[in-house]
Order: C-alpha cells, then sequence, then structure tokens
C-alpha cells in the first residue's frame, strides 16, 4: 500500500453477529490502532477488492464473539476506523423483525432509531471532557449513503430470495437478555419495525466523528410480539445467521467499487462533513489542552 488515491481506504464496513469476516476479498493486512479510547473489538483487517479497492473490516463483537453488546467499545471502533482515513461505514446488524413482512432472511435499511438502551454504554466522544458538543440526529443515519444504497442493495440481492426493505425504524435495546412479549408489543406500538441491540451508540459517534454511517440490517427472527409462537431464542437466530452472513459479504462486494467511488467524489458526505462545527458550543473554546488533543484524533479539523 501507498500513500497512491487509489490505495487510500475511505469505506469501513462493521460486521454484526456472524458477519465476522469478509473471506470473499483479498486480505491485504491487520492493523490494531491505539485510540484515546483504548482498543477496537479486535483488529481491523484491509481487504482488497477485484478493482482494487480498499476497505477496512471491523467484527463488532470481537474475535470469537466475545464482547457482549453492552461491552462494545463502540468509541474505540469509530475512533479507529476514522484514523485510518475512513469517512463512510456500512455497518450490519442481526435484528429481530416486529412486522410480519419483514420476514427472516430479509435486510432493511432503517431510517429511524428508538433508544432503549439503559445509559450504561459510554455513548459521546465529549463525555467527561471540558469542551460540550450536541450532535444533529434528528436523522440517526446519513440520508445520502441510505438513498446510494437502495438501489445498489436492492440490485445486489436479487435471485438470494432476500427482499430490502426502507424507511423503518429500528428499536435498540440494552440486552443482553431479548424483550418480553410485552415490550415487543409496545415498540410496535410506538412505530418500532426492527430490534438489536447495536446500532447505539454506534450511530451516535459516527456523527460525533462526522462520518457518513447506514446500518444494514438483516432479520433474523420475529422477537416475542406474535401470539401463539414461541418468543425469540438465540437459537432461532443462529437458524438464519450463516445464509444472512453470506448474503451480506455477497452485497457488500458488489457494491464496494462504487461505494468508494461515491466517497472519493465527496458527495454522499457532504451532510456529516463539517457537520460538528455548527455542535461545538463557543464555550468550549476555552478547553483542557489535553481534551483537545483527545478530541483531534477524530476531529483535526477542530482541535490540535
Ligand atoms: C445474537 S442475537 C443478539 C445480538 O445480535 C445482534 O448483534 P449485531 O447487531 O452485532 O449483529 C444484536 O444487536 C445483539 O447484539
Ligand atoms: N429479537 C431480537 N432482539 C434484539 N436483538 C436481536 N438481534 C437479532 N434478533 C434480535
Amino acid at each position: 500500500m501507498t500513500d497512491a488515491p487509489e490505495d487510500k481506504i475511505l469505506v469501513g464496513i462493521i460486521g454484526g453477529s456472524g458477519l465476522y469476516h469478509m473471506d470473499n476479498l483479498t486480505f491485504v493486512k491487520e492493523v490494531n490502532p491505539d485510540t484515546p479510547w483504548g482498543k477496537p473489538s479486535a483488529p481491523i483487517v484491509i481487504s482488497k477488492a477485484p478493482g482494487g479497492t480498499l476497505v477496512a473490516f471491523l467484527t463488532r463483537h470481537g474475535k470469537g464473539h466475545s464482547i457482549a453488546p453492552s461491552d462494545v467499545p463502540a468509541r474505540a471502533n469509530i475512533a479507529a476506523l476514522k484514523s485510518l482515513g475512513v469517512r463512510l461505514i456500512v455497518a450490519f446488524s442481526a435484528v429481530g423483525s416486529l412486522r410480519e413482512e419483514i420476514r427472516p432472511g430479509d435486510f432493511a435499511i432503517p431510517s429511524q432509531i428508538i433508544d432503549r438502551t439503559k445509559g450504561v454504554r459510554p455513548a459521546s466522544f465529549f463525555q467527561g471532557l471540558s469542551i460540550v458538543a450536541h450532535a444533529q440526529f434528528g436523522d440517526p443515519f446519513s440520508n445520502k449513503l441510505i438513498q446510494f444504497l437502495e438501489s445498489r442493495v436492492r440490485k445486489a440481492l436479487d435471485g438470494t430470495g432476500s427482499e430490502l426493505h426502507m424507511d423503518k425504524c429500528i428499536v435498540c435495546m440494552e440486552g443482553p437478555q431479548f424483550s418480553t412479549r410485552a415490550e415487543s408489543k409496545m415498540y410496535r406500538s410506538w412505530g418500532g419495525d426492527l430490534i438489536n441491540m447495536s446500532v447505539l451508540p454506534e450511530a451516535k459517534l459516527a456523527r460525533e466523528a462526522e462520518l457518513s454511517y447506514a446500518l444494514i440490517a438483516t432479520a433474523t427472527d420475529y422477537d416475542s410480539w406474535r401470539p401463539n409462537t414461541e418468543a425469540v431464542t438465540a437459537a432461532e437466530v443462529f437458524k438464519t445467521l450463516q445464509k444472512n452472513a453470506e448474503t451480506s459479504r455477497h452485497v457488500t462486494a458488489t457494491i464496494l467499487e462504487e461505494l468508494h467511488t461515491a466517497a472519493e467524489s465527496g458527495d454522499i458526505l457532504s451532510e456529516e462533513a463539517g457537520s460538528m462545527k455548527y455542535s461545538i458550543m463557543p464555550r468550549s473554546e476555552k478547553h483542557a489542552e489535553e481534551d483537545g488533543k483527545k478530541l483531534a484524533f477524530i476531529l483535526p479539523a477542530y482541535f490540535s
């Protein structure tokens, strides 16, 4: 690898349950950056697509799925990807379906989130520092990246038997236990369509790091809202995980080159790039030097 434009790593992929590697791409190397928030879940694997495009892959739950959703070092993960030059992240997640029409094996790209985490996960790079920031999160995913993904993911799914659902709302619960039947029904009444334990704080941190972020949700089960049906179990989730992971690898390989080109042109990054400029409180200009240094790791445009 050199510093040439074709050797830039602009696209980051985060793999969730079942998606632990990208074995359909050519391995280049592993990197394990130290960040001010510690080490990422696992060493990040740099791979090459057939056309030469590089991609950074990070497995969210660590090697051997050893990290529970509440313990994922999400700040280190996002900071590490940003430090490699990544500008957009496509994250995969195994999710429960709260709607009959979203069948196990189907894919969905959500556009909204309901936060049901319990405040135990560090959810901001600014937490505990002398600098205050309030990122825009009304649109929790990158709208431009979602738009870009829709037609391409739909095409990639052609012939796989998986349908793509758009404009869905995902509930992020704390876990690790699954929801009760009462909670599952309540989430439906709130407008939830999908449920996982991972999209937060990942999406919030990507926004703070000015990265474009979208989630490709892969349905594994119907959670626990259906009457006269078994409530979800991990064993039920496992039944669909492997097929979903294979389809996710196929989708990634299919869209990668175009994704890289779009990131390079800057078009689909324009909403997030520069967005923190208006989120950092002006009084924070007089901050502790070491706090500025820490934030320079993810936001070098504002801190040094
Ligand atoms: C294995 S079922 C629950 C587990 O699966 C999902 O993980 P990920 O989002 O990383 O694919 C869900 O969020 C839970 O962490
Ligand atoms: N039903 C469910 N609830 C939370 N996270 C999940 N991941 C996969 N299925 C899930």
